[in-house]
């Protein structure tokens, strides 16, 4: 049931609109994947997918798929991490931001991390993504997600939009604040959201989106772009957050968004001041759109005298004996991969990217690829380092079909047979990395970290 307030008001905006927009609320949800280009091109996804291939035409590598047939969060593709289960329109404004390779990148609001792993796949592994996400429990899932993508660029943080502004003053050239919002695009998808929602609630979101905003304008170079998003409808959360902030900000433009299939302009009149730019912003409706509904709105930073700012870069901080144990396991398993900057925190060696910042101080869930863990006097490679490589990276793998069931069994965390050599083993499903196994006088002891194994 939708909130009496929220359809009144909504009825009293769209006047005309209003009838169908309602009627779309009550109307099946949509779904969508997005592929993952670190991994499969869409060449190759053409030739494999398990699911129908209509694309969405405003995501590149997007895909619409019938959640009443099928189940992509099932398909063993998704524990290799070859797509994202993604809400259509969420996946908007990751491609306004149009992030590119060498780019420095923060997605500043990033749990679970839909965005962030898209604008990993727009990077392809050069230059930098700061995923940050400020609930700690959240946090977790944003770096299993970033794990599972394989991505080897990206520095997932735990901290306030505050403290990052102090660290990173002018750093960034490209920003993506996907705020917290009242989710009345969610709506449809997830009726639970309805219960959160109320006139108040919106006004204290368009507060905190506000001041976000804010910090997110300190971290941005000039010549910087900044996209601000939301998945609601509200405009007070929307165009009015956005006009209140370029008049305090007369260095930031507003960019007209590209608009295609459906995708709507942002509504002037809805703002205090009726700035008419502001239909440069772009909405999307659920009745116009397959997609549950989102807010897009891109600025740039004027440029002005200075340029980047200069910044010290985290220089690798373990020395060659520390690391004996891992050339050990590099030499004898790997091949064709060569890892540098290496970063101890504890005893979690990781590989870090190139021109990563200082990390000193700030709450770190994750720098690169974690290799693995240093234990006494032998290496354990991590899961997260499985789920970088590609098959060919490795000397030794054991492969399941898709079609047949034997790969549940890895998922599932049961031992299984060897192959007749003791040490590390890729599993793979269809040749991409699933995790690893080690081989004891004929039995693979499964490495698949226990918090994903699939019980059923
Ligand atoms: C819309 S969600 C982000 C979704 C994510 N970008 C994605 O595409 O998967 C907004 C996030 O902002 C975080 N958040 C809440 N309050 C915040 C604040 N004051 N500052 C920064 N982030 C906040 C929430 O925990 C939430 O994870």
């Amino acid at each position: 049931m939708l909130p009496e307030e929220f359809v009144e008001k909504m009825r009293a905006l769209l006047k005309e609109e209003a009838e169908p927009f309602l009627e779309s609320l009550a109307g099946e949800k949509t779904a969508g994947l997005r592929i993952n280009p670190l991994k499969v091109d869409e060449e190759t996804w053409k030739a494999i997918s398990p699911f129908p291939l209509e694309k969405i035409p405003f995501v590149s590598g997007g895909y619409y798929f019938s959640p009443r047939n099928d189940r992509p969060g099932k398909h063993p593709y998704h524990a290799a991490g070859l797509y994202y289960v993604q809400e259509p329109s969420a996946g908007f404004p990751a491609e306004v931001l149009d992030a590119k390779p060498g780019d420095r990148v923060l997605d500043l609001c990033a749990s679970p991390g839909g965005k962030s792993t898209q604008i990993a796949g727009h990077l392809q592994g050069k230059g930098i993504l700061i995923a940050n996400e400020i609930s700690g429990k959240r946090a977790k899932v944003l770096s299993e997600n970033v794990e599972r993508m394989g991505i080897k660029n990206c520095i997932v943080t735990s901290e306030t939009p505050e403290k990052l502004a102090k660290r990173f003053p002018e750093y960034f050239d490209k920003i993506l604040v996907d705020a917290p919002c009242s989710g009345e695009g969610m709506f449809r998808k997830d009726p639970e959201t309805t219960i959160y929602w109320s006139p108040r609630f919106v006004k204290k979101l368009a507060e905190t989106q506000y001041r976000i905003l804010e910090k997110a304008f300190v971290m941005l170079r000039e010549g910087g772009t900044l996209v601000y998003s939301t998945c609601t409808f509200s405009p007070e959360e929307n165009e009015q957050v956005i006009e209140r902030f370029l008049h305090q900000h007369p260095e930031m433009e507003l960019v007209e968004i590209e608009k295609n299939s459906g995708i709507a302009d942002g509504r002037p009149e809805w703002s205090k001041h009726g700035s008419p730019e502001l239909a440069k912003c772009a909405r999307i409706w659920p009745h116009l759109v397959r997609g549950e509904g989102h807010f897009v709105a891109k600025m740039v930073k004027k440029e002005g005298e200075g340029s980047r700012f200069p910044f010290r870069e985290m220089k690798g901080t373990v020395s060659g004996g520390k690391l004996k144990d891992f050339y050990e396991f590099q030499d004898r398993y790997l091949t064709d991969v060569d890892f540098s900057r290496f970063f101890l925190l504890g005893h979690r060696l990781y590989a870090l990217p190139e021109g990563c910042p200082d990390l000193k101080d700030l709450r770190i869930l994750r720098a690169g690829i974690h290799l693995g863990d240093m234990k006494k006097n032998r290496f354990e490679p991590n899961h997260a380092l499985a789920l970088a490589l590609k098959r060919e990276n490795v000397k030794r793998s054991l492969n399941f079909s898709s079609e047949e069931k034997d790969w549940e069994k890895f998922l599932k965390g049961e031992t299984l047979k060897g192959i007749g050599q003791d040490g590390w083993i890729l599993i793979t499903v269809d040749g991409f990395p699933l995790g690893w196994g080690k081989e004891v006088q004929g039995t693979i002891k499964n490495y698949y970290p226990k918090g994903l194994r699939i019980i059923y």
